[in-house]
């Protein structure tokens, strides 16, 4: 697990990561409570429109890490720019609903995506089944999930950003495989390449989409 981030110390290196996957299945919501450990219950949650980002810091065996996350749109409407934002990425982190079956079905559009568009050949990758507190309305079993996860090559994990059981688990397992890829990150590419947009957060930080840094 994560160790708590006080002192100052120099960063190791600066990870991006990007949630992808259908409308609803709660990416925003796994990166609130990951970032702020909160969670927007349905009457308060709202579909991200392009593209939100969080930054945080964290240690792991004794070096720290910056990682930029950025939360992608679901729907398709406000799906624009997407090449963009895979741009630089280390880490993706593909999000189904264990209680919707068609959100588990579509990630081979999704993985279909992120081959197009994802630069690096070794990204890593972690499926997450979002919604665990649901069980008694689970339409995916778990060893499907991790069945589907073997079959393509990436980490798995299942978790609820309401209970918050799994978030960190996962956040964990996907940095500790990116700090164990060098070649991930060790050649880092600074230069802002070509359709890069500068983007502002809701909180008025703002970052290069396309930016690996
Ligand atoms: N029961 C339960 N509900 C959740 C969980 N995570 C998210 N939700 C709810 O699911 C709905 C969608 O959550 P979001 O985090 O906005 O989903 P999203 O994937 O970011 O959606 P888009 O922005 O449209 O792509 C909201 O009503 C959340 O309150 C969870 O772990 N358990």
């Amino acid at each position: 697990m994560f160790e708590p981030t006080t002192e100052t110390r120099g960063l190791a290196a600066t990870f991006k990561l990007l949630l992808i996957g259908d409308s609803n299945v709660g990416k925003s919501n796994i990166l609130l409570r990951f970032t702020d450990d909160t969670f927007l219950p349905p009457e308060e949650a709202s579909a991200t429109i392009g593209v939100d980002f969080k930054v945080k810091l964290v240690d792991i065996d004794d070096e720290r890490y910056k990682l930029t996350i950025w939360d992608t749109a679901g729907q398709e409407r406000f799906r624009t720019l997407t090449s963009s934002y895979y741009r630089g990425a280390q880490g993706i982190i593909l999000v189904y609903d264990v209680s919707r079956r068609e959100t588990f079905e579509h990630l081979d559009r999704w993985l279909n995506e992120l081959n197009t568009y994802c630069s690096a050949q070794d990204v890593v990758k972690i499926i997450i089944g979002n919604k665990v507190d649901k069980e008694s309305e689970r339409a995916v079993s778990v060893q499907e999930g991790a069945e589907y996860a073997r079959k393509v090559q990436s980490l798995f994990i299942e978790c609820s950003a309401k209970t918050s059981v799994g978030v960190h688990e996962a956040m964990d397992e996907l940095v500790r495989e990116i700090v164990n890829t060098p070649s991930l990150w060790q050649k880092q590419n600074t230069r802002p390449a070509a359709g890069n947009v500068r983007i502002q957060n809701s909180e008025g930080e703002s970052w290069l989409s396309g930016c690996g840094c």
